[in-house]
């Protein structure tokens, strides 16, 4: 349902290049303003596709795009409240910071007294006060970034688009530009919609991310939801490590594999139906092999400074991967143990409207059920 919070709705978009198979495919949305959205997946998902329909670049071939609820499909990119910080920041080489900056200020024609205090402003954004002067080429990657941002932010857009733009910078700066950027998101109050492929990244800033894969969105939520509770098989590979093994939906809340019945706290599910189900590993606690509810034998074993990463196989022959603080000695037989919580069922390959879909069904022939129970 929109709303008034809304910035950017997609309603059944399409996109195709030539006559090609689509590149999106019938993607529908909603952005809420000032919030820090991330669209993750895979090289050739579709994610830039995104953010180019959104910036104005392209026309969707099928469906409708919404800015503040006025359709926007015919508007041109210059006439929408929106910057894009590109991945190689597109800066011009020739000219200063300052110039940098006040470039699209420039275009606008503002008067010069105007145009110092808006880039002055947003330098100081950026933490780049005094830098005013510097040429590009004396500058940092890390300051490169956060000139193209000021570029961006000067126009004060209701939108920032960010494609992936911390690709380039190595590690430690990359860690740095992430609090940096999250922190920016928080101070100017608007909308960021950023471009990665790296889940770690994903999740540590985002208040909602939109996992893709193949031209379509695999999942939505806050970045809990998506770790907790992934969708499907793509989901929970994609994000963070996970155990995935295929098992059977007894009844609801009881599943069985490695030929065995469980409690858990997944319903919805037809009677027998073939699932599978996901433990992370941390959240696997080893035990003496009479203690756990599964008995495994150590394969391998590799010290990870803060946890033992041991990878263990069932007598039905599933492999586990568990994180452990105790160390385990290869080729003994230990127990794992885990909560009905720890298990997460899934539907093989259900997209996120079919998961709507049987959740609807589910709770409408289900009223009665008091208890609250995660419905798969
Ligand atoms: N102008 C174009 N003409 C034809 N195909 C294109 C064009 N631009 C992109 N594509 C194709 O569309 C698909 C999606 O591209 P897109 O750039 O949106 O992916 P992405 O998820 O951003 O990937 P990456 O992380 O590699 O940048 C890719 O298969 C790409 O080859």
């Amino acid at each position: 349902m929109s709303d008034n919070n809304t910035i950017i709705r997609f309603e059944h978009v399409t996109k195709r290049y030539d006559n090609d198979a689509p590149i999106l495919n019938d993607v529908s949305f909603e952005i809420e303003r000032g919030k820090f959205y991330t669209l993750l997946g895979p090289s050739g998902c579709g994610k830039t596709t995104i953010l180019r329909l959104i910036a104005g670049f392209m026309e969707p071939s099928e469906g409708s795009i919404y800015f503040n609820g006025k359709r926007i499909n015919q508007v041109p990119a210059n006439r929408r409240q929106v910057n894009t910080v590109f991945q190689d920041y597109a800066l011009f080489p020739h000219l200063n910071v300052f110039e940098n900056v006040a470039f699209g200020l420039r275009i606008k024609k503002l008067k010069n007294d105007v145009i110092t205090s808006k880039v002055r402003e947003a330098l100081r954004f950026v933490n780049l006060e005094g830098y005013e002067n510097r040429e590009i080429t004396e500058m940092s990657g890390g300051q490169r970034q956060r000139v193209a941002i000021a570029r961006a932010i000067v126009n004060e857009p209701e939108i920032l688009l960010l494609d992936e733009p911390l690709s380039a910078l190595d590690l430690k700066l990359r860690t740095e530009m992430q609090y940096e950027l999250r922190e920016l998101q928080r101070r100017l109050g608007i909308t960021f919609i950023f471009v990665t492929h790296d889940q770690e990244e994903a999740l540590a800033m985002s208040d909602e991310i939109f996992v893709l894969n193949k031209g379509s969105i695999q999942q939505s939520g806050t970045p809990t939801d998506i770790y907790d509770e992934p969708i499907n098989r793509f989901v929970a590979d994609f994000i963070g490590e996970s155990n995935i093994v295929v098992g059977r939906m007894k009844e609801d809340y009881v599943v069985e594999f490695a030929g065995r019945t469980f409690e858990c706290v997944d319903g919805g599910f037809n009677r027998d139906e073939q699932v599978e189900i996901i433990i992370r590993p941390e959240d696997l606690e080893m035990t003496k092999p009479e203690n756990g509810k599964l008995k495994a034998r150590v394969d391998t074993q590799l010290f990870r400074g803060v946890h033992y990463e041991i990878i263990a196989y069932d007598e039905a022959g599933n492999e586990w991967l568990v994180h452990s603080t105790k160390k385990a000695t290869v080729d003994e037989w230990i127990g794992l143990d885990f909560d009905p919580e720890a298990i997460h069922v899934m539907r093989f390959n259900e997209t996120e409207e079919e998961f709507d879909r049987r959740i609807e069904a589910y709770t409408e022939t289900d009223e009665d059920e008091e208890e609250v129970v995660h419905v798969r």
